[in-house]
C-alpha cells in the first residue's frame, strides 16, 4: 500500500529551500533524506508529516489529500497513523518515563510492549524521571513513545544523534521490524551516512533539489 506520495513541493523562509520534490513510501519500504545543515532536510519532514503547509505541491497520505482535509482530519490522521519523532523530541519533562509510555497507550489504546523497552534497553530505567536519564536514554524512550502508538508511517528527525553507532544500529533494527510486521514505512532524516545506507532508498537534498543517491 502506498503510505506516503508527495509531488511538486516547494518551500521557502528566507531563502529558496527546495522544489520539485517527489517522493513515494510503500509499506515495508525504508527511506533516508541526507544532506548539509541547512538544506531543509527538518523542513521537508515537517510537511510529509502534515505540521506544515508547503508553498506548492500535494502531500497524499494513506491515500488521502492533505489538500481537503479539515483540522480536525489532520489531527485525527497524525493521532492515528503518523509517528513523529523529533530532534528535540518534546518527553513531558516531570514525569516518568512510564508515565510517558502511559500517554501514548491512552491516547493510540495501545498497550506498552514490554519487548520494545527491552529492545531499546531502557526497561531497567523507565521508572526514573525523564530529567533523570542520559541524553540517548530519552532518546530511545521517546522511540518507545513514538512505537507505543503504532503508527503506520514513521517520521525520524535524526533519532540516533546522542546514542554510540552500535546503539544507533539497534534502533535501526528495531525499525526495520517494526515496519515488516506492521506493514508500516519509515522515513529517516540524519546526518550519519552509515544509517542512511540501512535504508532502501536513500535522496539528498542538494542545490534545492531531491536527488536519488541510492
Ligand atoms: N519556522 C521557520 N521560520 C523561518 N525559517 C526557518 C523555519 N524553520 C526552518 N527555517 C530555516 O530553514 C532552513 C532549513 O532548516 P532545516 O531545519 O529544515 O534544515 P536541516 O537540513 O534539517 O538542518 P540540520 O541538519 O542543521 O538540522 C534554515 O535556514 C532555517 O533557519
Amino acid at each position: 500500500m502506498k503510505l506516503l506520495e508527495a509531488s511538486g513541493i516547494a518551500h521557502h523562509f528566507d531563502y529558496p529551500l527546495f522544489s520539485g520534490v517527489d517522493l513515494s513510501i510503500d509499506s515495508h519500504e525504508s527511506v533516508a533524506i541526507i544532506g548539509v545543515s541547512g538544506s531543509g532536510k527538518s523542513t521537508l519532514l515537517h510537511i510529509l508529516s502534515t505540521l506544515l503547509t508547503p508553498d506548492s505541491g500535494e502531500v497524499t497520505l494513506m491515500g488521502e489529500s492533505m489538500e481537503g482535509l479539515s483540522n480536525r482530519g489532520l489531527v485525527e490522521l497524525r493521532r492515528k497513523q503518523l509517528g513523529i519523532i523529533f530532534q528535540s523530541h518534546y518527553l513531558f519533562k516531570g514525569f516518568t518515563g512510564a508515565e510517558n509510555l502511559e500517554v501514548a497507550s491512552i491516547l493510540s489504546n495501545e498497550p506498552v510492549e514490554p519487548e520494545l523497552l527491552r529492545a531499546l534497553k531502557i526497561e531497567h530505567v523507565v521508572n526514573q524521571k525523564v530529567t533523570e536519564l542520559s541524553g540517548g536514554q530519552q532518546q530511545r524512550l521517546s522511540v518507545a513513545r513514538v512505537l507505543t502508538k503504532k503508527p503506520r508511517l514513521i517520521y525520524a528527525d535524526e533519532p540516533t544523534g546522542n546514542l554510540d553507532l552500535e546503539t544507533a544500529c539497534e534502533v535501526m533494527d528495531l525499525f526495520d521490524s517494526y515496519i515488516a510486521k506492521h506493514d508500516a514505512g519509515l522515513l529517516l532524516v540524519t546526518h550519519e551516512l552509515q544509517l542512511a545506507d540501512r535504508c532502501q532508498r536513500v535522496y539528498k537534498l542538494e542545490e534545492h533539489q531531491l536527488v536519488r543517491v541510492k
